[in-house]
């Protein structure tokens, strides 16, 4: 076994755990000695490689492994755990990623799977795919653990035509991995469409995914390709996917097992070649026991799953989020970046992210506008936090007003108090939760736990509000 790290103290302690483990370890200071070292005496059974290193990168190294010893695993280690850096080790052929800094043991578990995988997965590491990385795509900012393990998964299986299933709760990112996963495919360089099923009414949803023909019904009076038709080659990223209504789900199914369709009114069969990535929220499994997704669709989605964690669970992203945040808010203003103080950062820690990423986002963006100073205190935070829906821990006792309204109109001798009360009820929630999300009616509803439906049919008007 070979460990090439121009950092003499990782490279010693690599070696001695390996050792330690039973394997016999050679060490290389740089990739050149390793070249050297192939040619003349062949390949070890398993190479771990730094990526930063005078002389070549470990991406070279393994570029030139691939090509002298394409059989040879490679483990490649690297501090830059993002996503670019990730795929790009994965689709030089890298058999796996292993995060600095990393745990010895971690390290002498994964060089054991992959010398045991290792007969079944031959073909696996010679996998090839073009490049085409976009540079200035948002970028998936994270180095807790387990956003590192995602980043892994992204990088593997980006190169995979495997449908995926990314969960996770709202504002997580889910969209963004699913963005991640197709920018380091293959297909990067075929479109990225995306569609919210929640945001789009229930009657237009099939003419969106599958496109219709003119005067298919009332309105159509053009062609109209479908998301499916446009993510020809790419990706189609479907969002929301738990709330697509049943009858759609049958349809979708059958167009995922035969990969072709028939547009809305129309007779021409149209034949495509696209990668589905579906997100949800929702728990599907516990929606097809009750009967509102379809079983055998959760299965041809659900080939991989991958899911984000919440921002509660990685609790330090929070401060790099936020400072990366704060950077794009001051750049979009012209303004000096903002800075966090040490209580600031606690209090921003103390926070438990129901909305995850875009919660922390929103209320970056409200201090980039509104914190008087350059330095942002405890108490900006505490108002940007407060000026949103008041957590629960400060929830009033609105029972007693109630009771004060109720009271009032049964003195005044009022008819439809409960009517009226609900739908003051429902609306003061609705309006709060789409303040909340900025008026994303699909969030507003997943928030609130409600369909998006049952959200749009509260909105209207029905009857008059309570005074
Ligand atoms: N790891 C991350 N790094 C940087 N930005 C992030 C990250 N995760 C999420 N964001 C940002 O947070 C916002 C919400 O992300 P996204 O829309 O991907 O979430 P989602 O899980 O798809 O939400 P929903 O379930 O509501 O559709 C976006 O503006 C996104 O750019």
């Amino acid at each position: 076994m070979w460990v090439v790290d121009d950092d003499r103290s990782v490279r010693f302690v690599l070696a001695t755990a390996l050792r330690d483990a039973g394997y016999a370890v050679a060490e290389f200071e740089q990739a050149d000695a390793a070249l050297d070292a192939l040619a003349g005496q062949g390949a070890p059974a398993l190479l771990f490689t730094d990526v930063r290193m005078p002389g070549d990168d470990g991406l070279v190294l393994l570029d030139k492994l691939k090509a002298r010893a394409p059989g040879l695993p490679v483990v490649v280690m690297s501090a830059y755990t993002d996503v670019a850096s990730t795929a790009g080790a994965f689709r030089g052929g890298a058999q796996e990623f292993l995060s600095k800094p990393f745990d010895l043991d971690e390290a002498v578990a994964l060089a054991a799977r992959v010398l045991g995988e290792d007969e079944g997965a031959a073909g696996r590491s010679n996998e090839v795919s073009s490049p085409g990385t976009v540079p200035d795509a948002p970028l998936l900012v994270g180095s807790t653990p387990a956003m590192r393990e995602l980043f892994r998964a992204i990088g593997r299986l980006a190169q995979a035509p495997l449908s995926v299933l990314v969960t996770g709760e709202t504002g997580t990112g889910k969209e963004l991995v699913a963005r991640a996963l197709h920018r380091e495919s293959p297909r990067a360089a075929q479109p990225f469409v995306a569609l919210n099923t929640a945001a789009i009414p229930a009657e237009l949803l099939e003419s969106e995914l599958f496109g219709h023909e003119a005067g298919a019904f009332t309105g159509a009076s053009k062609r109209h390709p479908g998301r499916f038709e446009q993510a020809d080659g790419g990706t189609l990223f479907l969002d929301e996917i738990g709330d697509m209504p049943l009858p759609l789900q049958t349809r979708l199914l059958r167009v995922l097992a035969e990969g072709e369709f028939f547009r809305v009114g129309g007779r021409e069969l149209i034949r495509v070649d696209v990668r589905v990535i579906a997100a949800t929220h929702q728990d599907l499994e516990a929606r097809v026991a009750d009967g509102r997704f379809r079983a055998d669709l959760l299965h041809r989605l659900d080939v991989v799953r991958l899911r984000v964690p919440s921002l509660r669970e990685r609790s330090a992203d929070v401060v790099p989020l936020a400072e990366r945040f704060l950077a794009i808010a001051a750049r979009r203003f012209a303004a000096p970046v903002k800075r966090l103080t040490p209580p600031a950062i606690e209090r921003l820690l103390a926070h438990d992210w129901p909305g995850n990423v875009r919660e922390l986002e929103n209320l970056c963006w409200r201090l980039a506008a509104l914190a008087p100073a350059e330095a942002i205190g405890r108490a900006e935070v505490e108002r940007a936090l407060g000026s949103r829906a008041q957590p629960a821990r400060a929830a009033t006792d609105w029972s007693a007003p109630l009771a004060d309204w109720a009271r009032a109109q049964l003195e005044a001798g009022a008819g439809d108090i409960h009517a009226r009360a609900l739908a003051r009820f429902d609306r003061t929630l609705l309006q709060v939760a789409l303040d909340h999300t900025g008026g994303r009616r699909a969030q507003a509803a997943a928030l609130l736990g409600v369909g998006r439906n049952t959200l749009s049919r509260k909105l209207k008007p029905v009857g008059k509000a309570p005074r």
